[in-house]
């Protein structure tokens, strides 16, 4: 962890300068409400910066490590996530309005790793969602080494066969009790955290009646099957799929 001189405190006004210099107005906004809530007390640090987010760690008001994922407002992929979501009958947007888009977006992963995190898959426990801004466990990567928890392809696995297993189990289990499929799954979006793989980025993640969800399956089995060669583990694509859809 970062020395607390280094740290962004939320709820000292000094701070909200320094604050706004990476944040909009509106997204400051957002982590003021959050940090009066008790659910962001630091923000010490980035993990990432991607594509869709930043993901910030930090402590609540308990002093338990909290990872933050926040959504940009400006880069992200609009007509992808409109895709995505007029496929979903639990999303509805009202109009284009791209904040309205987003926070939807954001809402719909925290729902998606609700249900799995419900159901005792491995992903990190979602704490709470408020507009662009989602915040959930912060996954270490073990017991002596508590700084962020790396993407597969970060590591050299020492079991791979047991890794790879637990993945199938989890699309498995995504597809037949969560109803859902990833749709983006591969070693770039599974963190292995004390030697086991939790998957996270969830936003796009669709339900089985989604007219997509079949083509994403297959392609998120294809993917772990690129992925596990690297361990020269020859995984079968049809074994997969038949006992995914048979599941
Ligand atoms: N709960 C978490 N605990 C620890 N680290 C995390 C957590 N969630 C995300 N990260 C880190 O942040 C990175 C980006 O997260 P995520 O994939 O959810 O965001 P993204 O913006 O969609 O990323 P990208 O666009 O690069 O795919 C992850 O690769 C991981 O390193």
């Amino acid at each position: 962890m970062r020395k607390l001189e280094e740290t962004k405190r939320l709820k000292s006004s000094e701070d909200k300068q320094v604050s706004s210099e990476v944040f909009d107005d509106k997204t400051l906004k957002v982590l003021y409400k959050l940090a009066k809530q008790g659910y962001i007390n630091t923000l010490n640090g980035v993990i990432s910066t991607g594509k869709e987010a930043n993901v910030f760690y930090g402590y609540d008001d308990d002093m338990m490590p909290v990872a933050v994922k926040i959504y940009r407002v400006v880069t992200l992929d609009f007509k992808k996530i409109k895709e995505y979501i007029a496929g979903d009958p639990r999303f509805k947007t009202h109009g284009n309005k791209t904040r309205q888009i987003i926070n939807t977006w954001t809402n719909k992963e925290f729902k998606n790793l609700s249900r799995l995190y419900n159901l005792g898959l491995r992903v990190p426990e979602p704490y709470t969602s408020l507009e662009n801004v989602l915040i959930m466990e912060y996954l270490d990567k073990s017991e002596d080494d508590h700084s962020a928890a790396p993407p597969l392809n970060k590591v050299k696995l020492k079991d791979p066969k047991i890794v790879f297993d637990e993945i199938i189990n989890f699309i498995d289990k995504c597809y037949n009790e969560a109803d859902l499929v990833h749709g983006d799954l591969s070693q770039y979006n599974i963190l292995l955290s004390h030697n086991h793989p939790y998957v996270i980025d969830l936003s796009q993640a669709t339900l089985r009646s989604n007219p997509s969800s079949r083509m994403l399956l297959e392609r998120d089995i294809k993917n772990i099957i690129y992925d596990a060669k690297k361990y020269k583990l020859n995984l079968s694509y049809d074994d997969i799929l038949n006992r995914v859809l048979n599941g």
